[in-house]
């Protein structure tokens, strides 16, 4: 196979109608090489990609990039279009440093039509670029691809509301392969299911067409009558068709690794120039056998050996030491129940889920944060104790639900809140840069942010059992890191003194970095205290007030400066007439591109060596 090298030639979806369908599907195959190739080295999501490998092929085959745009869902399943847009060569830079995003990004090419990154806003998206076509007379198409996984957030239906009875020349591709992360939950995915084992919907409209075509023009009440008929007999075979209903023409379901069937129909897609929905059924992890034996494994994944799979062991990590302490908490108390938006891997809670899903006190709402959090806030008014594990950049989405059905009427929600910081190699839209600013300017809502495990266990503890209201406990991704304290619980702060004029505060996972920083300033001959916040929010009053003792502050943030905690604390000693010099050390720029932890540290200005040069220079 490799001899062909058809990848090579490949610059742009011209390149790709020139080939044969035979020599489409040798691309096809060079393509999953690189993939598995590349993914082994850098990580990403490898499954997802494997499964549209031929759909992105017959994509690039039908429409014309970048008049016709695609918009891809959540963005994760884009490599190939981006192998077939001109980046194969930085292919090997996949979410690295300088290197290309594992996501659509309008700055990386002009192919990239929409951002993405977070789920269920493709067809959104692609209504409003299709909207903007058609008002400015350009009849290209617009094309969203979105998965029965993104399926589940409501959005999505928001669009279909309002895109349906409109006539752009909108294309809705559903990628339909039965999983999220982890097994797609809820109706819709039933739905899709059911339809996915009909077969013959398009033949047979194909048929009825065909019929409707030979009938003679007699006056245009017959062919009114025929079309009427044909949408009764379409009714009566398959009752309605939920994306009918919605104003969508329907085509599928149509198999996704089969160039054959899957060019024709996206041609007819075409030819409609009107919204409608191809569903498509494909295999996640497809050519790779341990990514379709295991797709959740291989949706996100660090490197691996490409050759047996194996990636390295996982870790004790934040999200381990939550998803077992709230298994013990369980065991005592019947009334605590834990809910996911299809992140159950990811935030730590699979041995909750092995032990109480069968007793229902585990809910998966799927890609939904916002029904999350009202439905946890529902449980919360009639005695339940929900817990809602979610990464901060997800939580966003829930911030009115927070504030209009939690906070209000102090509804006792836990969050507890994963990826909150620098999240590394995903980038600009995973990065948790906002939960503390965000969270702190809610009333009635308490916020821990612990820096090791011992005081993340007793902060969830505290979180559960002692705090009113809404009540969030933030942590970082990843494993603590050397600095760990003693065990010292149930504290809101630590004050470490080295008998210093200057003083650093921080919290979080930014401790570690202060210090260290610490022992740099030492070496040096220059004394510093540190300030440990562990409750971050409402700030406890005793902090600022031995604040106010130090001649020099340096606040370090691990998060949106503008907003931030920082700010916070700065208020507050300003109402105590605070005359010391005060310098917020946070995030200004907070869209971090991909790159390492210790990379973003770095170029934030927030690691070690880069606080301990700041004090000395001043
Ligand atoms: C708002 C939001 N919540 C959670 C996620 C995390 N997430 C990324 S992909 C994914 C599953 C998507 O499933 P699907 O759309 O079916 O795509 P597939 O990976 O199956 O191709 C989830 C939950 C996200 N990106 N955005
Ligand atoms: C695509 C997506 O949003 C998730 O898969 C995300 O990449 C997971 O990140 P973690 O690797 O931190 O779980
Ligand atoms: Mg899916």
């Amino acid at each position: 196979m490799a001899k062909y090298n058809l990848l090579n030639k490949i610059n742009s979806s011209k390149d790709v109608k020139k080939l044969s369908l035979q020599q489409q599907e040798i691309l096809c195959w060079e393509i999953r090489q690189k993939l598995i190739h590349t993914v082994s080295k850098n990580g990403g999501h490898l499954a997802s990609n494997l499964g549209v490998v031929e759909l992105t092929v017959a994509l690039h085959t039908v429409f014309d990039l970048p008049k016709d745009q695609i918009v891809w869902d959540v963005g994760h399943q884009c490599y190939t279009h981006k192998l077939l847009t001109a980046r194969r060569e930085q292919f090997s830079t996949l979410r690295q440093e300088n290197g290309i995003s594992g996501y659509p990004r309008q700055q990386e090419s002009p192919c990239d039509s929409f951002i993405a990154g977070h789920a269920s806003t493709s067809v959104s998206a692609a209504y409003g670029l299709a909207k903007a076509k058609s008002l400015t007379g350009d009849e290209h198409h617009v094309i969203a691809v979105v998965g029965d996984g993104a399926c589940t957030g409501g959005m999505i239906y928001e669009a279909f509301n309002n895109a349906g009875r409109s006539d752009e020349n909108l294309i809705v591709i559903i990628n339909d392969n039965d999983m999220s992360i982890s097994k797609s939950v809820g109706s819709l995915a039933r739905y899709l299911a059911k339809k996915r084992a009909s077969t013959g919907y398009i033949h047979l409209k194909d048929k009825v067409e065909e019929t409707v075509k030979k009938v003679p023009v007699v006056g245009g009440s017959l062919r009114n009558i025929i079309s009427d008929s044909k949408a009764m007999f379409r009714q009566a075979i398959y009752h309605s068709n939920f994306f009918e209903d919605f104003g969508f023409d329907y085509l599928g379901p149509v198999d996704g690794h089969s160039l054959k069937d899957l060019i024709p129909v996206l041609h007819r897609a075409k030819e409609l120039k009107k919204p409608v929905v191809v569903h498509v059924y494909t295999v996640k992890g497809k050519g790779y056998i341990y990514a379709e034996q295991n797709p959740s494994k291989y949706h996100g994944i660090g490197a691996f050996d490409k050759k047996t799979g194996e990636c390295l062991p996982s870790q004790d990590s934040f999200s381990s030491v939550f998803g077992e302490t709230l298994t013990k908490l369980a065991r005592k108390d019947k009334k605590i129940c834990a809910i996911t938006a299809a992140m159950q891997q990811g935030t730590g809670l699979v041995p909750f889920v092995k032990e109480f899903s069968g007793k229902g006190r585990f809910f998966d709402v799927g890609i939904a944060e916002e029904h999350a959090v009202t439905f946890a806030s529902g449980l919360a008014a009639n005695g339940i104790l929900p817990v809602f594990a979610v990464y901060s950049t997800f939580l966003q989405r829930g911030y009115d639900q927070l504030i209009h059905d939690a906070s209000i009427e102090r509804q006792h929600i836990v969050l507890a809140v994963d990826r909150a910081g620098i999240v590394g190699d995903d980038g600009e839209t995973h990065q948790g840069m906002f939960d503390a600013a965000f969270l702190s300017s809610i009333p009635n809502t308490t916020v821990y942010s612990p820096s090791n495990y011992g005081e993340l266990r007793s902060c969830l503890s505290r979180a559960i059992y002692e705090d009113q209201g809404v009540c969030a406990v933030r942590y970082p991704r990843g494993s603590q890191g050397e600095t760990g304290d003693p065990a010292e619980f149930d504290l809101d702060y630590i004050h470490r003194k080295d008998g210093g004029q200057t003083l650093l505060i921080t919290y979080g996972r930014e401790y570690d970095q202060a210090v260290q920083a610490q022992w740099i300033l030492q070496q040096q001959g220059k004394k510093v205290d540190i300030l440990k916040l562990i409750k971050i929010s409402p700030l406890p009053a005793e902090c600022i007030a031995l604040a106010k003792k130090y001649r020099n502050i340096f606040f370090l943030e691990e998060g949106v400066k503008r907003g931030g905690i920082g700010e916070y604390f700065l208020s507050g000693l300003a109402q105590l007439h605070y005359r010391g010099n005060f310098e917020i050390c946070g995030i200004e720029q907070p869209f971090i591109p991909p790159m390492t932890i210790t990379a973003a540290l770095k170029r934030c200005g927030l690691d070690a060596q880069s606080i301990a040069d700041r004090i000395l220079e001043l």
